[in-house]
C-alpha cells in the first residue's frame, strides 16, 4: 500500500484505522518445509491428507478374546494369541473358536467381535492341550472393534493449510508418518532503543539525566514470548549519524520488521519520523488514542543482497513512554507478527468485562486502560462474566500500569467518569488459559481430589522433569506410530 506522505501526515487516525494501514502492507512470509519438531505453533502451509487409513488394521478396543459373534456364549478354545503388535497376523479365527487379544492388537481374521475379559472365565483343566475359556456373555458383530480407517480414513482431509500447528496436529503428523510440512516461518524482528539519556540497564551509578534503557529488554522479550528471531541494535543516539548508522545495520540484517523505541514526538531531537522518511513511506505517524498518540509505521522496500530481490520491511517508531512503546507493540506490532506468521486472523481477542471501579474517561483520545480480568460467577450483572481492576495511575511513563494487566479497555472518549459496574469491550493481551481465576470460582468449579489437591499446593516456581517413555509392543514393532512426539513438542524439553 503506498500512501502519499503529505496525507498521512496530516491527520491523527484512529486506532481501527492505524491498524487496518499495518496489516495492508504486511504481507506472509514465504512458505518454507521444517522437520515437525520445529513446527508447534506455526501455521500449515499445505494440506495435510492421510496416506493410509488409521487403524491400518481391525483393532482390539478391549483387552479379551476375538470370537464369532454368532457362537454366543460358551466353552471355547483359544488357537492362538494376538497381542498389540503383530502376533495375530496369518490367523483365522473359525466359528467355535476363539483367540486372545490385547487392546490396540490385530482382531484376527474370522472373528468379528471381541469379548473383554471381563465377561469371560478362564477354564482351568484343558484335554486336547489348548487353553479354553469360558464366554459368560454374548455380543453382537463389530462389537469393541475399531475397524480399518475408523480413526483416520485414507485420503481425509485430516489438517487444512492455515491451520495452527498444536500438540495434537503434531500427533498426528506423526501418525500418518510425516516427518517435515510446509509452514509461514515466524519473521525476525530487530529492536533499537533511541536517547541521549539512555544507559545499558547495567549500569549501577546513574548520571544526572540518564535512565536505564527498559524499552529494548521489555520488547526484546515481548517478540521472544512470540518466539520470533531478534536481532538487538542496541541504543542509537539521538543525531542524525547514529541513528542513519543503526537503521542501515537494521536493514542490512534479513529483518522483516523494525521495531524503534523513542524519538517519535515533537521534540528537535526526534529523529525516527525523518530518518525512515528518507528509507520509505511513512503511512501514519499519529493515532488518536491514549497512551500511543505519536506512533509512526512506516514500510521500507530494499534490495535483499541474499535474495537478490525486492523485500519489505515494516518499521514501527513506538512512542519512548515505557507503557506507550509496550502497549503499541501489542496493539500493532502483535498483530503484524501473525499476519506474516501466515495467521488468517491476526486480530487480538476481545470480551465484555465490568469494571470493578469508577474510570475517569479522556474528552478526545480513548483510552486503553490497563487492568486485571478475571471470570467470576456473578461479575454484578447477577449472572457469570469477566470483571477488570484497573492497574491505577494510567500516565505512560509508569511501567506498574503495564505489571500483571492482561487486558486493555477500551474506554470512549466521552469526558465523563464511568460509574463501577459499566460494561466495556476489553482487548486480551495475555493468554487466557493463564488468567487466575477468583478463589470463589475455583472453589465452585474444582473438585477436590486427593490428586487435585496435590497438584494444587505445589509451588508455581516447582520445577517438574518429566520422563517420556512408550510402553507398547505395537510401537517397538514399528506397526504404530509413537505418539511421544506429541508430549515432547507441548512440553519442550523431556528426558
Ligand atoms: N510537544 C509535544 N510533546 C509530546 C507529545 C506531543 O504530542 N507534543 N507527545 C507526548 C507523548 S503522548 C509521548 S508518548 C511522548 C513520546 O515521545 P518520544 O517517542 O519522542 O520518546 P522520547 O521523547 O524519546 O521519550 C519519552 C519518554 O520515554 C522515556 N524513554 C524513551 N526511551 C526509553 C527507553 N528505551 N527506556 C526507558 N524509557 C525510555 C524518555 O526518557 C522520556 O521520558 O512524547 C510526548 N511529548
Ligand atoms: O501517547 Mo503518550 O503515549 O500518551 O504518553
Amino acid at each position: 500500500m503506498s500512501l502519499p506522505t503529505s496525507a498521512a501526515t496530516m491527520t491523527m487516525i484512529s486506532a481501527k484505522e492505524a491498524l487496518h494501514r499495518v496489516l495492508g502492507v504486511a504481507r506472509p512470509l514465504p512458505v518454507v518445509t521444517i522437520p515437525i519438531h520445529g513446527a508447534l505453533g506455526l501455521i500449515l502451509a499445505e494440506d495435510i491428507r492421510a496416506p493410509d487409513p488409521f487403524p491400518p488394521y481391525r483393532a482390539s478396543i478391549k483387552d479379551g478374546y476375538a470370537v464369532v459373534a454368532s457362537d454366543g456364549p460358551g466353552e471355547y478354545p483359544v488357537i492362538a494369541e494376538s497381542r498389540a503388535g503383530s502376533d495375530g497376523i496369518g490367523v483365522s479365527v473359525t466359528p467355535g473358536a476363539v483367540a486372545y487379544v490385547t487392546t490396540g492388537g490385530p482382531v484376527p481374521d474370522g472373528a468379528d467381535a471381541v469379548v473383554q475379559i471381563e465377561d469371560t472365565e478362564q477354564v482351568t483343566s484343558s484335554s486336547d492341550g489348548l487353553k479354553r475359556v469360558r464366554i459368560l456373555n454374548g455380543v453382537s458383530k463389530g462389537c469393541d472393534i475399531r475397524p480399518v480407517g475408523c480413526d483416520i480414513e485414507k485420503d481425509a482431509l485430516v489438517l487444512k493449510s492455515g491451520e495452527q500447528i498444536g500438540s495434537p496436529e503434531i500427533g498426528l503428523l506423526a501418525t500418518m508418518g510425516f516427518m517435515t510440512v510446509k509452514v509461514y516461518p515466524r519473521p525476525t524482528l530487530a529492536v533499537l532503543s533511541t536517547g541521549d539519556e539512555l544507559v545499558e540497564p547495567s549500569t549501577q551509578c546513574l548520571n544526572h539525566g540518564q535512565i536505564r534503557d527498559s524499552n529494548r529488554s521489555m520488547l526484546l522479550a515481548a517478540v521472544m514470548q512470540q518466539q520470533c528471531k531478534l536481532v538487538d541494535l542496541g541504543i542509537a543516539r539521538d543525531d542524525e549519524q547514529s541513528l542513519d548508522d543503526s537503521l542501515d545495520r537494521a536493514l542490512n540484517s534479513s529483518i522483516d520488521i523494525l521495531l524503534i523505541s523513542g524519538g517519535v514526538s515533537m521534540g528537535d531531537r526526534d529523529l525516527v519520523k525523518p530518518s525512515l522518511e528518507k528509507r520509505g513511506t511513512i503511512l501514519f505517524e499519529k493515532v488518536l488514542m491514549r497512551p500511543g498518540k505519536p506512533l509512526t509505521f512506516a514500510e521500507i522496500t530494499r534490495k535483499s543482497n541474499e535474495e537478490k530481490c525486492d523485500k519489505t520491511v515494516i518499521a514501527f517508531g513506538l512512542p519512548g513512554n515505557p507503557v506507550s512503546c509496550l502497549l503499541c507493540f501489542q496493539l500493532f506490532a502483535l498483530p503484524a507478527i501473525r499476519q506474516l506468521a501466515g495467521w488468517s486472523n491476526p486480530h487480538l481477542q476481545r470480551v465484555h468485562t465490568r469494571i470493578a471501579q469508577p474510570i475517569r474517561t479522556d474528552s478526545i483520545r480513548p483510552e486503553y486502560h490497563r487492568a486485571i480480568i478475571r471470570w467470576e460467577l456473578d461479575n454484578g450483572s447477577g449472572t457469570p462474566g469477566f470483571i477488570a481492576e484497573s492497574t491505577g495511575v494510567q500516565m505512560s511513563s509508569r511501567l506498574l500500569s503495564m505489571k500483571s494487566a492482561n487486558a486493555l479497555l477500551e474506554v470512549p472518549a466521552t469526558g465523563e467518569i464511568l460509574p463501577a459496574g459499566t460494561s466495556l469491550q476489553a482487548v486480551l493481551i495475555s493468554d487466557i488459559s493463564n488468567f487466575h481465576l477468583s478463589k470463589v470460582f475455583t472453589d465452585h468449579c474444582i473438585q477436590s481430589s486427593a490428586e487435585s489437591k496435590q497438584t494444587s499446593s505445589a509451588s508455581p516456581e516447582t520445577k517438574v522433569k518429566v520422563a517420556i517413555l512408550t510402553v507398547s509392543d505395537t510401537v517397538s514393532s514399528g506397526a504404530g506410530p509413537d505418539r511421544r512426539w506429541y508430549w515432547i513438542y507441548t512440553k519442550g524439553c523431556y528426558t
